[in-house]
């Protein structure tokens, strides 16, 4: 049998947990494979029952979470402040929310559990928390580093043939010129190349690159990034032998007739990708790291704190990261 997934609890304040909960209550409509839940049992009870949810959960260790899912939902606890307060984040909860992170990947790593999924934190509170990282993201590089050197971690947001992947990533927009170098899309690309090949069986990817500036620049008559920085490293990654073309003038890279001949769009920054991938499918994109030793998927939303404790929040996109992290590396333990 399949070892479970690790499932990080997310933000108690947020909508992470009510989501969790809602697809268990359901797991045999959902076709859940078994996953062990790192977070607050206390609290989960709490939010369960403001959710008028029936169900059973267990404190449990991850070594028993796949016999105890089919009865109960197995939760490895984490002791700390936390209280069941919708849409009211606190910095105090930070240490069960980092907590949850660390142990699920440690659960990944040593081969317990598949694979990580996460459901959202509140990046805020987290900062007053202490948290020095900007996101999951780089906080999993950081996990999976183990002291040597960081690997260059790759946000992919995917839903069906639509994949894109921003190279700089939570980067300030005055930060992002000085960040693009020749050596971050060299890295970027090759990763993501790697990746689509070993974990999404994809195998020549067809890469295409937007450009930074307006009109991928003009030929260097309105910004020279293109010709100095992102020419070059395609260039050099043509030269590898990997399929990549551009750069490409952002603004028509996704029109559906352009985008659909490439595998995987490069996006220079944050908001250049995840707009159009959030504006056509926000409820069913999955959030995919690349370039890490571990797979970890989450859902495209953030934590939603105005549906926290309602029940009104889509459960698709958690869902749709659960079934990528399960088929991503179902039969591979
Ligand atoms: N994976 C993550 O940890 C992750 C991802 C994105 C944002 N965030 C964090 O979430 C916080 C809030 O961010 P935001 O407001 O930009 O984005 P958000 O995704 O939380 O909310 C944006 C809009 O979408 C709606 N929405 C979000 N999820 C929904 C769902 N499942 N069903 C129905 N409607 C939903 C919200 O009500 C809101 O109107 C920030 O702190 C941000 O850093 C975390
Ligand atoms: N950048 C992501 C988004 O906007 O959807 C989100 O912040 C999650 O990032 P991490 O997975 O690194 O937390």
């Amino acid at each position: 049998m399949d070892k479970p997934l690790a499932i990080s609890m997310g933000e108690p304040a947020g909508i992470g947990p009510d989501l969790i909960l809602q697809l268990y209550e359901n797991r045999a409509k959902n076709e859940l494979p078994p996953f062990c839940l790192f977070g607050n049992a206390e609290f989960l009870q709490a939010r369960a029952k403001r959710l008028g949810l029936g169900l059973n959960i267990a404190s449990t260790s991850v070594a028993e979470a796949g016999k105890t899912f089919a009865d109960a939902l197995p939760v490895v606890s984490i002791a700390g402040l936390i209280s069941d307060s919708p849409g009211k984040a606190s910095a105090l909860t930070g240490k069960v929310v980092i907590g949850a992170i660390e142990q699920a990947v440690a659960a990944v790593q040593t081969g317990t559990c598949r694979a990580l999924v996460t459901a959202p934190i509140h990046k805020a509170a987290l900062y007053h928390a202490g948290f020095k990282h900007p996101g999951h993201t780089e906080f999993l590089a950081y996990l999976c580093a183990k002291g040597s050197k960081e690997r260059r971690p790759v946000m992919m947001l995917a839903h069906n043939d639509l994949r894109v992947i921003p190279v700089t990533i939570h980067t300030p927009i005055k930060d992002v010129p000085s960040q693009l170098t020749r050596a971050s899309i060299v890295e970027t690309v090759t990763a993501a190349h790697y990746d689509l090949r070993l974990r999404f069986g994809i195998g020549q990817p067809r890469i295409a690159v937007a450009g930074l500036n307006p009109h991928a620049g003009e030929s260097g008559n309105i910004g020279s990034e293109e010709t100095d920085i992102i020419g070059p490293a395609i260039d050099q990654l043509r030269y590898a032998g990997i399929n990549v073309e551009g750069p490409f003038p952002a603004d028509t890279l996704f029109y559906p007739r352009h985008w659909r001949r490439y595998d995987v769009i490069i996006a220079m920054y944050h908001d250049q990708a995840l707009i159009p991938i959030k504006t056509v499918a926000f409820e069913e994109a999955v959030n995919v790291t690349l370039g890490l030793p571990i797979v970890r998927t989450s859902p495209d939303h953030g934590t939603a704190f105005e549906l926290a404790g309602t029940g009104r929040g889509s459960t698709r996109s958690l869902l749709a990261a659960i079934r990528m992290a399960d088929e991503l590396t179902r039969g591979r333990d």
